[in-house]
């Protein structure tokens, strides 16, 4: 029975494929990859599919894909219904509301979010009970408040420069982000003596990192 591997392209993907590849389960596929979205390996019977990043939980939930890597930010996006099974303890950065230095909430309206994570923001001011108008964009968010899209942003900060950059700044923390597995919810059951096995081999991989 084959273990199917849902990778995300970019630099999630990466990392978890050099993770897996010390682990024994890398695919010549994988490295030669040109075009190709399925990598194999016969002997350790794992097949990867790389997958746009925001797409893994997808995979992962409909059982596309038994298992996948994903961050945080994607997972909480998602709302998808598997199991998070660990924290691999790279990718980290956090979410974040920022605005302009000089932007002052007086709570008179809505307050105007722009982000790519609608789900996630709405959540967060829902919980504040602060009201907000909610604009969908899917990239270079921090461009909204600059040209009076909007007042502020939810996204991602990692070192703060993209922040900085456009004169803007954190004004409030919503949570820690890092890459997790997660896992489909029947394969854990049906394939629960593999899975364990990988779960408990890169552990001991990421502990030595
Ligand atoms: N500075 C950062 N900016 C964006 N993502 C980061 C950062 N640091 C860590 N991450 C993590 O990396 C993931 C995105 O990786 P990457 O940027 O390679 O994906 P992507 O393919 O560009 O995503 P998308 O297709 O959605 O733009 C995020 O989901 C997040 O968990
Ligand atoms: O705090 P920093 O280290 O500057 O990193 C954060 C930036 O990186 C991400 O953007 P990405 O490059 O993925 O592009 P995007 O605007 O398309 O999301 C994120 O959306 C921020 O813009």
């Amino acid at each position: 029975m084959y273990l199917n591997i849902a990778l995300p392209k970019g630099r999630l993907g990466e990392k978890s494929y050099e993770i897996l590849k010390k682990l024994g389960y890398s695919s010549k596929d994988y490295e030669n990859k040109d075009r190709k979205l399925v990598f194999i390996n016969v002997d350790k019977k794992i097949k990867y599919f790389l997958v746009k990043a925001s797409d893994v939980p997808v995979y992962v939930e409909r059982g596309a894909a038994d298992i996948g890597v994903v961050g945080k930010d994607v997972l909480m996006e998602s709302k998808a219904n598997v199991y998070e099974i660990l924290d691999l303890g790279f990718g980290k950065c956090r979410f974040a509301v920022a605005a302009p230095i000089d932007f002052i909430d007086n709570y008179e309206k809505k307050l105007v979010v722009a982000t790519k994570y609608i789900n996630v923001a709405r959540e967060y001011f829902e919980k504040k009970e602060r009201e907000i108008d909610l604009i969908k964009l899917n990239g270079s968010v921090e461009l909204g408040p600059l040209v009076n899209l909007s007042d502020v942003i939810v996204d991602i900060v990692e070192t703060g420069s993209t922040l900085k950059a456009n004169n803007l700044e954190e004004r409030e923390k919503i949570c820690d982000i890092s890459a997790r597995l997660i896992v489909n919810r029947n394969s854990y059951r049906f394939k629960n003596n593999i899975i364990n096995k990988l779960i408990k081999e890169i552990k001991g991989e990421i502990k030595n990192d």
